[in-house]
């Protein structure tokens, strides 16, 4: 039992839908993002992260990518505005990314790709009672996608990529208590949105996407520790570096991608 599916040849994305038949469903995600296709909605505002008092609890390697878990216990960290009819509380962030010197973002911007890609996860806890009932729900959850450009080193990114070491193998975690998220942001929260799905398996169907138009911009050196994680665990023989964890895009199909005006 277990996670059975990954980014290898024989259990990656093109052979999810055996085991999880709604990667072929109406509203997967990533997908293209085509700036000038998208459809501006003066209904949408600004989108708020009150990410004051944050709520970092622990950083592990879950054998897919590097996740940062908050206690979502109460809204002290939400993300609310935009196209959420109310606050969504930050359950975790993770990365995806590809290998050295290649793209690794999930979502690109007309056919083009970043090289890498931060997702914020938020649930809805005015509408639901779990993070898991949420999941599966269509206005369950809010992932916040931020892209990140090889450029400069980042500020903030070495608290994080100071600690890879300790979570190497799958299955490894440690603290990492007071880490507030809000430095990882860019300067402007100018945003695409659209209606679609978690891009690992299970897939649900449950995810308001809220896509960052600015990204920001990490070193390569930085990046490259993102490389030194394991998709395998410490026992496993075969050492399976952790690189091109990301899903490519899907068919928009009948949705609309939207933006601010
Ligand atoms: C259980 N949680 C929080 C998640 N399950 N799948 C997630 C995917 N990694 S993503 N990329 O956020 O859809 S996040
Ligand atoms: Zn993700």
């Amino acid at each position: 039992t277990g996670d059975h599916w990954g980014y290898g040849k024989e259990d990656g994305p093109s052979a999810w839908h055996r085991h999880y038949p709604v990667a072929k469903g109406s509203r997967q995600s990533p997908i293209d993002i085509i700036p000038d296709e998208a459809r501006r909605d003066s209904s949408l505002g600004p989108i708020f992260l009150k990410y004051d008092r944050c709520t970092s609890l622990s950083i592990a390697n879950n054998g897919h990518s590097v996740v940062v878990e908050f206690d979502d216990s109460d809204d002290r960290s939400v993300i609310q505005g935009g196209p959420l009819d109310n606050p969504y509380r930050l359950k975790q962030f993770h990365f995806h990314w590809g290998g050295k010197g290649c793209e690794g973002s999930e979502h690109t911007v007309a056919g083009v790709g970043y090289a890498s890609e931060l997702h914020l996860v938020h649930w809805n806890a005015v509408k639901y009672t779990t993070y898991e009932d949420a999941a599966t729900a269509p206005d369950g959850l809010a992932v916040l996608g931020i892209f990140l450009e090889q450029g400069d080193d980042h500020r903030w990114l070495h608290t994080i990529t100071d600690v890879l070491y300790m979570v190497k193998f799958k299955g490894s975690a440690t603290n990492f208590k007071g880490f507030n998220p809000k430095c990882l942001l860019p300067s402007n929260l100018h945003y695409w949105t659209y209606l679609g799905s978690l891009t690992t398996p299970p897939l649900h169907e449950s995810v308001i996407w809220i896509v960052l138009k600015e990204p920001i911009v990490v070193s390569e050196k930085q990046l490259g520790m993102f490389r030194i994680l394991q998709f395998s665990g410490e026992e496993e023989d075969q050492r399976m570096r952790m690189e091109n964890n990301f899903r490519p895009p899907q068919p928009l199909k009948e949705r609309i991608l939207k933006k601010r005006c």
